[in-house]
C-alpha cells in the first residue's frame, strides 16, 4: 500500500480474517442477544460522521460478561461518545451501582442520553464533561477513591493511555479489572512503519509503546484478546 493512502474497507471493526467471518459472529451470537437498548443506541449512532468510533458490539457483549463475572459495582469510564459502552457497562450493573463517566465533549452523549434514560438507567450515571486526567487526579485526592473501584474502561486519546493507567492503578481494588480499547489499532501494530497509512501513524506508535509497558508491569495480570479493534484486560493483582 502507498503510504498515507487511505486504509483499505478490509480494515474494519473486526480484525477477523474475513469481513464475511466478522459478520458471522455479529449475526449468530452477538446481535440476537444484544440488549434493545443497546441497538437503539448504536441505531442513534449510525448516522453521525464518527459511528465508528463506538465500541465494537463483540467487545462490548465481552465486556459485560467481565462486569458480571466481577460483581462490578463501582465503575470509571474514560471515552464515552453517545454512550454505547456506558450502556452496556450500565445495564450490567446493579441497581446501586455507579459509573464515573468522563468526556471532553458533551455533544456526542446528548445524542445516546434519550435512550439511556428510556432504558432506566441514568441514575447510574455521573457524566463529567473534562479531560480525563484532571478527573482522575482529583479522585485520587480523596484516599477513600484507592482501591474502591471494580471496572475500568479506557477508550479514548490512545496518547494518555499510559497515563490512565497509572492513576487506574491506585483506583482499582486490587481484583479489580481495567480494559483498554483499541490496542491492536486497526491492525497497524503489525504494519510496518513505512507501510502505515498516515492516519494511523500516532495511533500507532502510542499503541505500540503501551502494548510493551502493559506487558512489563507486574501490578497486572494480563490478556490481549483480538476482538473488535483489541481489547486488553488487566487485572489488579497487588
Ligand atoms: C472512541 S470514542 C469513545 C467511544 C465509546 N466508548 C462508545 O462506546 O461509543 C473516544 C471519546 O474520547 C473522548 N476523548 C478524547 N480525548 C479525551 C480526553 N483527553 N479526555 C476525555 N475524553 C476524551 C472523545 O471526545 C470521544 O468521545
Ligand atoms: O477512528 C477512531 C478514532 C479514535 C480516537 C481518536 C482520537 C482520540 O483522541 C480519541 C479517539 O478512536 C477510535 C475508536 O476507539 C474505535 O474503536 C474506532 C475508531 C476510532
Amino acid at each position: 500500500m502507498e503510504k498515507g493512502t487511505k486504509p483499505p474497507a478490509r480494515f474494519s471493526k473486526g480484525l477477523l480474517q474475513t469481513e464475511e467471518l466478522y459478520n458471522y459472529v455479529l449475526e449468530t451470537s452477538v446481535y440476537p442477544r444484544e440488549p434493545e437498548p443497546l441497538r437503539e443506541i448504536r441505531d442513534v449512532t449510525a448516522a453521525h460522521p464518527r459511528a465508528m468510533m463506538s465500541t465494537a458490539p463483540d467487545a462490548g457483549q465481552f465486556m459485560a460478561m467481565l462486569l458480571k463475572l466481577v460483581d462490578a459495582k463501582k465503575t470509571i469510564e474514560i471515552g464515552v461518545f453517545t454512550g454505547y459502552s456506558l450502556l452496556l457497562t450500565a445495564l450490567a450493573i446493579p441497581q446501586d451501582g455507579k459509573i464515573i463517566a468522563i468526556d471532553m465533549n458533551r455533544e456526542a452523549y446528548d445524542i445516546g442520553l434519550p435512550v439511556i434514560k428510556r432504558a432506566g438507567v441514568e441514575h447510574k450515571i455521573d457524566f463529567i464533561e473534562s479531560e480525563a486526567l484532571p478527573v482522575l487526579d482529583q479522585l485520587l485526592q480523596d484516599s477513600r477513591n484507592d482501591g474502591s473501584f471494580d471496572f475500568a474502561f479506557v477508550d479514548a486519546d490512545k496518547v494518555n493511555y499510559w497515563n490512565y493507567h497509572e492513576r487506574l492503578m491506585k483506583l482499582l481494588k486490587v481484583g479489580g479489572i481495567a480494559v483498554y480499547d483499541n490496542t491492536l489499532w486497526i491492525g497497524s501494530v503489525a504494519m510496518p512503519e513505512d507501510e502505515t497509512p498516515e492516519i494511523l501513524k500516532a495511533g500507532r506508535q502510542a499503541t505500540l509503546e503501551l502494548n510493551k509497558l502493559l506487558a512489563g508491569d507486574h501490578r497486572v495480570q494480563l490478556s490481549h484478546v483480538p476482538l473488535g479493534d483489541g481489547i486488553t484486560i488487566c487485572r489488579r493483582v497487588y
